[in-house]
């Protein structure tokens, strides 16, 4: 495996906690503009996996390369951040008492990595910009609600917007679906799709039913290494899969 042509590479990358291996020689690489599902049982290490891309956590031995040659190893998480990696936890987090659009209005204005700056004047290209990342998000008609007001799925969307207006290259997205209706889910599916086109996407999820609606290739952790990558068909008729983590 070679670095070429990808914007995410990681070789070897192992963390322990207490001697415990969260992650064990993870090897994989995403692609510019690929988007990419992490499926895998509790305590595979998915968390652990974004944990130490973003920086928050250091590998102790490994590559990680950004864009080919950044050695994201070097770097802390605010400089991570900065250099277009974005990361939606699970749970929104999102200004409830300020309106849909005055988030991503927020978002835009503030530099990479937490918020720094409340108040702007708001200029034309910006509006444009705004006006882009609602109707990206599903959320034109509800530009003027107070975001506390929005549905739970509602919310992680405005949240992906808010990610969008910092402008990152690679969104790493922890379980989107979780907790989202049927059709919100779907409509999630079709938003990410929407948002790869022109980003990489790196989606942890457990819902297959989402996992299937992505329609990409599937990367299989456990214990901490890759057990399985390839389309969802392929991986869930892999025996190794069905025993540690489909079958269950
Ligand atoms: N800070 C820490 N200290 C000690 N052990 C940790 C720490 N962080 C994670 N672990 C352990 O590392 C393993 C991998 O955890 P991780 O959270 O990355 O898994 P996961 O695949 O995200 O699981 P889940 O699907 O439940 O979120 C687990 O056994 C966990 O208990």
């Amino acid at each position: 495996m070679t670095a070429t042509g990808s914007l995410l590479y990681l070789d070897g990358v192992s963390v322990s906690f207490d001697g415990f291996k969260a992650l064990n020689n993870l090897s994989f690489l995403i692609g510019r503009n690929e988007m990419r599902a992490i499926i895998g049982p509790n305590g595979a290490g998915k968390t652990t996996m974004m944990d130490v891309i973003t920086g928050k956590t250091r590998p102790d031995t490994g590559t990680l390369l950004f864009g080919e040659k950044l050695d994201l190893t070097r770097h802390d998480e605010a400089e991570i951040a900065g250099f277009g990696i974005g990361r939606k936890f699970q749970k929104p987090t999102v200004f409830e008492s300020h309106t849909v659009e005055d988030n991503i209005a927020l978002a835009l204005k503030a530099p990479r990595g937490p918020f720094a700056t409340l108040f702007h004047r708001r200029e034309r290209e910006e509006s444009a910009r705004i006006d882009a990342l609602l109707e990206l998000v599903r959320l034109d008609s509800r530009r003027d609600d107070l975001a506390g007001d929005l549905s739970h799925g509602q919310k992680q969307w405005l949240e992906i917007g808010m990610l969008l207006a910092q402008d990152p290259q690679l969104l790493l997205i922890d379980e989107p679906a979780a907790g989202m209706t049927d059709a919100e889910t779907a409509a999630t599916a079709d938003l990410l799709r929407d948002i790869s086109k022109s980003h990489s996407v790196v989606v942890v999820e457990h819902d297959m039913t989402f996992v299937r609606a992505l329609d990409v290739k599937v990367t299989v952790l456990h214990e901490g290494s890759v057990l399985a990558e390839g389309s969802l068909d392929h991986v869930s008729s892999d025996q190794k899969v069905i025993d540690v983590y489909l079958g269950r």
